[in-house]
This record gives C-alpha cells, sequence and structure tokens, in this order.
C-alpha cells in the first residue's frame, strides 16, 4: 500500500491513489495508518480518484475509521495531489464528495495555493444533524460535560457545532469535545469549534474534530465557524480565520456561499511493509 502524505495548514492527510492501489481499505487499517505511534500518522486518509459521471470523486477518512462527508483541507490536498500525479492540467476543476461538489482554482503554478468554492453554508437543524422541529439552529443552549453552552449549528457538506468565546484554547476545546462530538443532540457526531471575534475582518478558533480529536486546522471548521459568527452580525463577509496551525480566507457571498482559500503542502511518499500490515497487536 502506497501513500502520498501532504498537509493544509497543519491538518495532514495521507493521499490513497485507489487507481494505482489493489488492496482495499478497511477502518483496521486506517486506524493502524493513521496511528501517530504505531503508524504512519494522519489527520485522515483521503481515497480516491473515483470517476463518477466524468467528475474526479474522494472519500474522506478519519483516524477512527469512520467516513466523513467533507474536509476543506482535504479537498485542497486532494487538489494538488491530481495536479502532482498528472491526473489534471486544468486551473479549475470538480472534485465531488459525499458531502457535495466542490469546484476548486489553483492560484499558482505549483498548485500550493487554492481557492475552493465549498457550496452553501447551511443553517438548518436538519442539515445539522440535530433532533427536534426543523429550525434554524442558532444560538441554543447545550450542555456539554454538565456545563451549558451558546452553540450555534451548521452544515459545510459536514456538521459543525460552533461555540463563541472571549478566550480560546486547545485544553477547552478537547474537555468540550471530549463531551460534545459524541453528545445525544447530534444524530451521527459533530465537528467543534470555540471562537474568539479578534475584529470584523478576523476570528481565531480551536477545533475538536468529529473522528479526530484535536487538530492544527479545519477547512470546514472554518467555513462554519465564520458563516456562524457572520450570521450573528459578530463579522463582515470577508473573513481571516486563525487556527494554531495556520490561516485560511473566507468569503461569503448573499447566498451563503463560501470561498476559502488556502495553501497545501506536499510531505512525503510512504510504502507499507508487509510486517506493519500483517502485525496483530
Ligand atoms: N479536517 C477537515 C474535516 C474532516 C472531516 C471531519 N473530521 C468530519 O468527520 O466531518 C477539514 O479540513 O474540513
Amino acid at each position: 500500500m502506497k501513500f502520498e502524505k501532504y498537509h493544509g495548514i497543519g491538518n495532514d492527510y495521507l493521499v490513497y491513489d485507489c487507481q494505482k492501489n489493489t488492496e482495499e481499505l478497511d477502518a483496521d487499517k486506517i486506524r493502524k495508518i493513521c496511528d501517530r505511534n504505531f503508524g504512519v500518522g494522519s489527520d485522515g486518509i483521503l481515497a480516491g480518484p473515483y470517476i463518477e459521471d466524468g467528475e474526479f470523486a474522494v472519500r474522506v477518512f478519519n483516524p477512527d475509521g469512520s467516513e466523513a462527508k467533507r474536509a476543506g483541507n482535504g479537498i485542497r490536498i486532494f487538489a494538488k495531489y491530481l495536479k502532482d500525479a498528472g491526473y489534471t492540467l486544468s486551473e479549475r476543476l470538480t472534485i465531488r464528495t459525499k458531502g457535495g461538489k466542490v469546484q476548486v482554482r489553483f492560484l499558482n503554478a505549483d498548485g500550493t495555493r487554492i481557492q475552493a468554492d465549498m457550496g452553501k453554508l447551511s443553517f438548518s437543524s436538519k442539515d445539522a444533524g440535530l433532533a427536534g422541529e426543523a429550525r434554524e439552529a442558532l444560538r441554543e443552549k447545550m450542555v456539554f460535560g454538565q456545563k451549558e453552552y451558546d452553540c450555534s449549528c451548521a452544515s459545510m457538506g459536514n456538521t459543525h457545532c460552533v461555540i463563541p468565546m472571549a478566550e480560546i484554547s486547545r485544553e477547552k476545546v478537547c474537555t468540550i469535545g471530549a463531551f460534545s462530538e459524541r453528545s445525544a443532540y447530534f444524530g451521527d457526531r459533530v465537528n467543534t469549534q470555540i471562537m474568539k471575534v479578534l475584529d470584523k475582518n478576523n476570528i481565531q478558533i480551536e477545533i475538536f474534530e468529529r473522528g479526530v480529536g484535536y487538530t492544527l486546522a479545519s477547512g470546514t471548521s472554518s467555513c462554519a465557524a465564520a458563516g456562524v459568527a457572520y450570521k450573528l452580525g459578530m463579522i463582515d463577509s470577508d473573513v481571516m480565520v486563525h487556527m494554531p496551525g495556520g490561516k485560511l480566507w473566507i468569503q461569503i457571498d448573499e447566498d451563503w456561499h463560501v470561498m476559502m482559500t488556502g495553501s497545501v503542502q506536499s510531505v512525503c511518499r510512504v510504502e507499507m511493509t508487509e510486517d506493519f500490515l500483517r502485525f496483530e497487536p
């Protein structure tokens, strides 16, 4: 099994080219390979390219073996992989995910800076995976680990719970995420962001991802946090999202279409040994 490792501002993924590899990926292998001590280590695996009606498609797997509908950094990484591996020579392409289509545009020749049209952000409770009557899931009181939080939920193809706060930290988001990710409010788990508004055009977030845990950056989380902050009147529609791994530029139009711009970097090529694949802990 061969992989190519990339990262988008510290959110690292292994690309598994299903056109070049023959072995099936399953949840056990995904968990082993993504393990940071016993495997290669990554925030997930991007499997593809699959071809659907002449368009590229990718599947996103979390390190716990679950499948995600979308990954914003993952989309930019996969686009760069398609360019690096010679699958495309175009400046623009469409990539299908389980959470909808994304249009990407390479902003420079080596494909390290990419803009992605992430589609429409939704605040519908149904899209965010919440139970109860259909509503816009904004400023709802939710209890995680016996503490009440002011939560606004959104879907950017995958589900997010955004909690504005005066001060944020890794420790705080991990404490909340340990309860929020699997809380009964959400039908199929959730990505959690705590968010500090720096000014009208800058926000800072810490992230606890569904199926992953703490990550240094997340593309869909940036879109959701910026969308919630804009919807609540805290910021303008053009915003830089600051994360421990780096920054993403998010632009939201009047129709809630979200553009995400940021960098990606290739890291290495790896081939799993027979020993590793055979080893049973
Ligand atoms: N890191 C990603 C989000 C990956 C998917 C998430 N863990 C989920 O299960 O929804 C990003 O950059 O968006």
